[in-house]
């Protein structure tokens, strides 16, 4: 079917129509908003801070929810209409930049045909009886993303619609004009594509709503299974996915879900502003976003001195030289492994009975309770009682003991005198506040005597109040103990294996001993600590989530896998990664895909392979797929770049040298933003200072929390997820990428590029870059 003249004027003029019709809306919805602008504040918080109401107490959860319910009430009714006015409004403004995206013309059988056309919202006629435009997300606009012209069927709440599409359309349309237009047979024509694949990177990603790929529908209107898990290729779309998924889900279930029942896991801090603008963009809220470490600070970060797993990274990069460097990444490997997992869940069990340890109630060097009594008394409570429980029942014991200790407490002679020494002043204040106190009670105290006694148990409350709270805080409870001791000998976690010990069994304990004495948490550490503290204080899970989405799974352990699933025992879960970006050395959830899989049960879990890769050039995807196995499933999508360049160079002085000199002619060229990436901190510092007087370069650091447009200098870790027009490696040596471990971070930083790619090397390159077929990149030696 081919485009005629007429159909290009026939199109224009609706677009002129629907553009007016907006245009008016938003006339009328500017003067209903007009006088109130401004008052509305956003209520939105640190996710973690806000949620410390629902964490901290187990049974907190109904609470939460109550004030969660008292915020909204605050809003008056009056202010609730005006919300909706400023929705309309903002959702009117957007679809006048561009009201639709697509068309199909779906005849129904036995019904006229009928064009749908699709946008970014719906939007309805004047009489409110027709859709001008449908939302991309209802049932109908399924047709446009899972099928092709001929007969197709979709599903709605009501049942399965058949009938024919008998044409497909694709537009870009700016300002009331239409820029492009195609009529396309295969799922989403190529053409648009490429139109927006062009482009040069943003600060901020973007919305693919129009050009969404039939396999990355299937992940965004997925609802069946407990557990989504997306493997795809860098590039692939995993991000992207994401977000809309979310923003479907939250269109598809409006009645039942809010953006607050939503969390992404992301990377880092970075990430999180990198697509924070996708959902508003969409016209839906931001879901909850955070990172598994800022999870991990609010549990445990007061107790422990935690270490980031940014510092474990770069041990794990820089150290290979070090003591103990083996049997630290072994004891990584073991303590993210499943196999610990089960280890700590056999402790538990093994605590039911015996090996619980705690420590003793003191006052100013006396002891009140010991641990053993402590002890002797949790296991006579009936084993039945839960481990949590009888830490309850402990805690109304021991605060009774704390009563008794505090009645004999009085007649010491420390009272005494510390009633002695309180100065006149003071004394009347005591005095005046015991008055109120007693007031109303019938109580009244007409001598000396009385008087003497209750101001020295208020003294006495008084100074035992910290250890009342230590108590109320079942802080008696020494889980850092009962950790350590799984690391005092082999015998003890040997009768809770089932499988044999690393071999540098000795060496870990010692390394974990002696971090833990220092008051240190390693990273390894954090999860399984904080898991078996759980287990036995009561698992505090957040049951008003519904939809948890893990983006770069593969950097997540098979123990922070489960124990992300106690966390969150009413969610969905949506899981994206690509085991070759696998970045830490600790064991990953994707290595074996039954990990995932095991999660909920095979019944319960779905994968899809996403193997196109949209990000960068047919080139970079053909020379970076060299470095990995499996490299040859991955299909660029078909835009042509140029061929990456090797440089190689001999010292120092010629690499920074080179790199400014290339820095400078892109910026003439205009590419928007160029990153340099290193493989650590220490190298990322170093080109740092090397180049900052030169060109105008940004350092980011861990602690960076936003991106934007310019020259970055970036550590490999911290570029994961996000995308640059160019990407400067800054040194691609032997030196530095050779081991397997680096093969996947390597991998990692060559894949963020869009357009151009350029790898520098002092000396010889590195073997991943010789995988390449030669004719795939160009090689320059300058030595
Ligand atoms: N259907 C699509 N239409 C337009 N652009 C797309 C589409 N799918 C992906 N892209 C673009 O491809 C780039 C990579 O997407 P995204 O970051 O979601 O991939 P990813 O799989 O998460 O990558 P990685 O694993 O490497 O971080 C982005 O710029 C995104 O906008």
């Amino acid at each position: 079917m081919s485009m005629t003249d007429q159909d290009w004027q026939e199109e224009q003029t609706r677009v002129k129509e629907v553009t007016q019709l907006i245009e008016g809306r938003i006339r009328k919805l500017e003067q209903e908003v007009g006088s109130v602008r401004g008052d509305v504040v956003e209520m939105r918080k640190d996710f973690w801070d806000e949620v410390t109401m629902n964490f901290s107490e187990s049974d907190d959860v109904g609470e939460t929810s109550t004030s969660m319910r008292q915020q909204s009430e605050i809003l008056s009714d009056r202010e609730r209409s005006h919300l909706h006015a400023y929705a309309e409004l903002s959702k009117m403004k957007r679809l006048h930049q561009s009201p639709y995206f697509g068309r199909i013309d779906f005849t129904e059988k036995g019904e006229p045909g009928e064009a749908v056309y699709l946008g970014i919202a719906s939007l309805l006629d004047k009489k409110d009886e027709h859709f001008l435009v449908y939302d991309w997300r209802a049932p109908i606009s399924n047709l446009y993303y899972d099928s092709t012209p001929g007969p197709a069927s979709y599903h709605t709440p009501s049942g399965q619609i058949s009938g024919t599409i008998e044409l497909k359309r694709q537009y870009v349309i700016r300002d009331g004009h239409i820029k492009f237009m195609f009529d396309t047979g295969v799922t989403i024509g190529d053409e648009l594509l490429q139109q927006v694949l062009s482009r040069t990177s943003d600060a901020q990603m973007k919305s693919i709503v129009a050009t969404i790929q039939q396999e990355q529908n299937r992940i965004i209107r997925n609802d069946r299974s407990r557990i989504l898990i997306v493997q795809g290729a860098a590039g692939s779309g995993k991000t992207s996915a994401a977000l809309q998924r979310v923003a479907y889900l939250l269109y598809r279930y409006r009645e039942q879900l809010t953006a607050d029942q939503v969390i992404l896991f992301s990377p880092n801090p970075m990430f999180n502003s990198y697509v924070s603008t996708v959902l508003p963009e969409l016209g839906e809220e931001n879901m909850r976003q955070t990172t598994f470490q800022e999870y991990l600070e609010h549990r445990i970060g007061r107790e422990y001195q935690l270490e980031d797993p940014f510092i474990q990274m770069e041990y794990v990069l820089s150290s290979y030289e070090k003591k103990g460097y083996t049997a630290r990444i072994a004891g990584i490997q073991y303590k993210s492994s499943q196999q610990f997992y089960h280890v700590l869940n056999r402790y538990k069990e093994l605590l039911e009975h015996t090996g619980m340890q705690f420590r003793p109630l003191r006052f100013q060097g006396q002891e009140i309770v010991s641990a053993a009594d402590i002890e002797a008394k949790f296991y006579a409570f009936d084993p039945s009682v839960r481990l949590s429980n009888r830490c309850e029942l402990l805690k109304d014991w021991l605060l009774k003991a704390l009563s008794e200790f505090a009645r004999k407490e009085l007649k010491k002679p420390w009272v005494e005198e510390q009633l002695q020494l309180l100065d006149k002043e003071e004394y009347q204040r005591a005095y005046r506040r015991m008055r109120r106190k007693k007031r109303g009670k019938g109580d009244t105290f007409s001598d000396f005597e009385d008087e003497h006694i209750i101001l020295a148990k208020m003294l006495v409350s008084s100074r035992l109040k910290p250890l009342r709270k230590w108590v109320k805080g079942i802080r008696f409870v020494d889980t850092k103990k009962m950790y350590a001791t799984l690391f005092d000998s082999s015998e003890h976690i040997a009768k809770l294996s089932d499988r044999p010990l690393p071999e540098e069994w000795a060496d870990i304990c010692s390394f974990t001993l002696d971090h833990l004495r220092q008051g240190n948490l390693a990273y390894e550490d954090a999860t399984p600590m904080l898991y078996l503290k759980e287990m036995i204080l009561g698992f505090r899970s957040n049951t008003n989530i519904r939809h948890v989405f893990i983006d770069e799974v593969q950097d997540y352990s098979p123990f922070q896998l489960y124990f992300l699933k106690h966390l969150f025992p009413r969610a969905r879960m949506t899981a994206l990664g690509d085991l070759n970006q696998a970045i830490y050395v600790h064991a990953s959830v994707l290595q074996q895909s039954s990990v995932l899989q095991d999660l909920y049960g095979p019944e319960e879990s779905e994968e899809i392979t996403l193997t196109r890769s949209y990000r960068s050039t047919q080139e970079i995807v053909n020379f970076t797929k060299a470095m990995i196995s499996g490299g040859e499933h991955i299909i660029p999508f078909n835009r042509r770049g140029e061929l990456p360049v090797v440089e190689i160079v001999g010292n120092k002085e010629q690499l920074q040298a080179q790199i400014i000199n290339e820095i400078q002619r892109l910026k003439r060229e205009d590419y928007e933003t160029i990153a340099v990436i290193c493989k650590t901190a220490a190298e990322a510092e170093e080109a740092y200072t090397a180049l900052h007087e030169q060109v105008p370069v940004k350092l980011i650091k861990k602690t960076t929390m936003s991106f934007e447009q310019g020259i970055h200098i970036i550590p490999a870790y911290l570029a994961k997820g996000v995308e640059f027009d160019a990407v400067l490696i800054y040194n691609g040596s032997e030196e530095i990428y050779a081991r397997e471990t680096e093969r996947k971070l390597f991998y990692t930083a060559c894949t963020r590029a869009m357009h151009w790619l350029h790898i520098y090397s002092l000396g010889q390159p590195s073997p991943f870059i010789l995988s390449a077929r030669n004719q795939d990149y160009v090689r320059i030696d300058e030595m």
